[in-house]
């Protein structure tokens, strides 16, 4: 593993001038080219070790010189080898050229590769400089490599896949794990990227730290990192306004579940009091099933007017299960100068003129954050959903900047993006998140780290790392009140590492 900062992620482009900046410190490109082939015969022959045959294929840039220095390092080491090329090896520029005549060997044409039982496929036909859609040649020598079964070992990314934006581009292998250098990037963590690559490992290739963190943007994994610093902790003198008063908006009677839900992962996660302000026709049902929680009646603008002057409140969640219409527009209006958390149909009521929500909320610090999934993310930014050229990272951190908010565009690889640029990936998400209402406990978590105080990108990520550890405490098969009931379990772990 790398000695660098695990939550470091670096594209393509970002790797590239890694590199050029590396070689421009004086550091030689075909020593990293060397260390980059050595890891990968080693995690051939560690992950391998009963092949019959490693079949390394080789394409025609450097990810193909990595894998002529695997081949000359497995030879050497007395392992059966072929090696099949895409193009000519006398084209081959540079670092690449070297690695060729380091090789020494025979090399056959790619489409002549027949996988045979036994062999283990080292894929180093492209990684950081995939540009376009691979060919049907290639296609046809990934799905022949997928139908006769034989594992792959990819080199820097499973060739097809986008550094990028983790999507295949015409077509990609299957990796059984992949080994990659310095840094992941951001296509091994997006799907289906993610699900192409199998294990994955980072090998140190000796490009120094400062170098990868100044070629290195803003892109990163979503942990402690980006916010351990602002993450409340509960000492002697608190006071529970200090730990921030929390307001979830609950729907109408046949639909207050949601938010109530909300309201108790915000108390588990810290919040030092939370109110449920509900319609008159739904008190009696919230009442019933709340106990720490405070409950207070709000149904109109008026009434909740009067409730923003007359009591301290720090920061709300508006949407679980509240309706569609013009309530919610005018409730989210009345609370443009505060933190807000806006989901589901709080985010949906704005579909029709979603620049009246942007516009409300553009001054000051950022203090909205919205957390769509796929449905709700396509119905506030249309035509940024629409965008096939654009990474789920690059869809997440335009509609930020559109809407001066934080941005959470949920799925199983969650991106948290900031108005700043700054922008996170998460991976700690179970799959058994997807389960009614863990979105509302979300919405709930991320409320309670603003009422603490966290800026909206800080609350944010630190919000959706703390529903996958809790989901993770909750295991498979829980429901969504099992995850708020997790929550404070989970924050205590994670305040205890910090
Ligand atoms: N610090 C670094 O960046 C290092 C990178 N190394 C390796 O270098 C790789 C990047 O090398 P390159 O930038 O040369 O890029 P690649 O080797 O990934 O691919 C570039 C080559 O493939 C061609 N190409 C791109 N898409 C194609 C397609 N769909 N069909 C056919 N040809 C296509 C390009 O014209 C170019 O010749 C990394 O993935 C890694 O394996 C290592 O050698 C060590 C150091
Ligand atoms: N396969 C998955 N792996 C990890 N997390 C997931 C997966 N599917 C959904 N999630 C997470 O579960 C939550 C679901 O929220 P949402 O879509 O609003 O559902 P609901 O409205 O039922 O609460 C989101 O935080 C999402 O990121
Ligand atoms: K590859």
């Amino acid at each position: 593993m790398a000695y660098l900062p695990s939550n470091i992620l670096l594209t393509p482009e970002e790797m590239a001038r890694a590199d050029r900046m590396s070689a421009e410190s004086g550091i030689p490109s075909f020593g990293l080219m060397r260390r980059a082939g050595y890891a990968v015969a080693a995690t051939a022959l560690s992950h391998f070790p009963a092949a019959v045959r490693f079949a390394v294929l080789c394409g025609p840039g450097n990810n193909g010189g990595d894998g002529y220095v695997a081949a000359r390092q497995l030879a050497d080491g007395g392992a059966e080898i072929s090696v099949h090329a895409l193009g000519d090896p006398d084209d081959l520029k540079g670092d690449a050229a070297l690695a060729f005549q380091l090789w020494g060997g025979s090399v056959a044409p790619l489409r002549e590769f027949q996988p045979q039982p036994g062999d283990v496929v080292i894929d180093a036909l492209f990684g950081a400089g995939l540009s376009r859609k691979v060919s049907d040649e290639i296609a046809g020598v990934i799905s022949s490599v997928e139908r006769a079964g034989v594992p792959v070992l990819a080199v820097d990314l499973p060739s097809g896949v986008d550094g990028r934006s983790g999507k295949p581009l015409g077509a990609a292998f299957k990796a059984h794990c992949t080994i990659t250098f310095m840094t992941r990037k951001p296509g091994h963590l997006l799907l289906p990227g993610k699900s192409l690559c199998g294990d994955i490992e980072v090998a140190d290739i000796g490009i120094p730290r400062r170098i990868i963190e100044a070629a290195g943007g803003s892109i990163s994994e979503n942990g402690p990192p980006i916010w351990s610093a602002h993450l409340p902790f509960v000492g002697a003198d608190s006071h529970k306004y200090r730990r921030g008063h929390l307001a979830v908006f609950s729907g109408e009677t046949s639909k207050t579940g949601a938010a109530r839900l909300s309201a108790i992962a915000g108390l588990k996660t810290g919040a030092g009091l939370v109110t449920l302000a509900s319609p008159e026709d739904a008190m009696a049902a919230n009442a019933a099933q709340l106990t720490a929680v405070m409950l207070k009646k709000v149904d109109t603008n008026a009434e909740l007017s009067d409730w923003l002057e007359n009591a301290k409140l720090s920061a709300f969640v508006l949407g679980p299960g509240f309706g569609v219409g013009s309530r919610a527009r005018d409730f989210v209006l009345a609370l443009k100068d505060s933190p807000l958390v806006l989901d589901a149909d709080g985010i949906t009521s704005f579909r029709d003129d979603p620049a009246i929500l942007f516009d409300a909320f553009e001054d000051g610090e950022t203090h909205l954050v919205l957390t769509p999934h796929d449905g709700e993310f396509g119905r506030l930014f249309p035509d940024i959903a629409a965008d096939e050229t654009l990474s789920k990272p690059d869809k997440a951190l335009k509609a930020a900047r559109r809407a001066h908010a934080a941005i959470v565009y949920k799925g199983a690889d969650t991106v948290i993006a900031s108005p700043d640029g700054r922008v996170a990936i998460n991976t700690n998400g179970p799959p058994w998140l997807a389960t009614a209402g863990s979105g509302d406990v979300l919405a709930g978590m991320i409320g309670a780290f603003l009422a603490q105080g966290l800026p909206a990108f800080e609350a944010a990520a630190a919000g959706v790392y703390l529903h996958g550890e809790a989901a993770g405490l909750a295991g498979p098969y829980m429901t969504a009140e099992d995850l708020a009931g997790q929550a404070g379990h989970a924050m205590a772990d994670l305040v205890a590492r910090f």
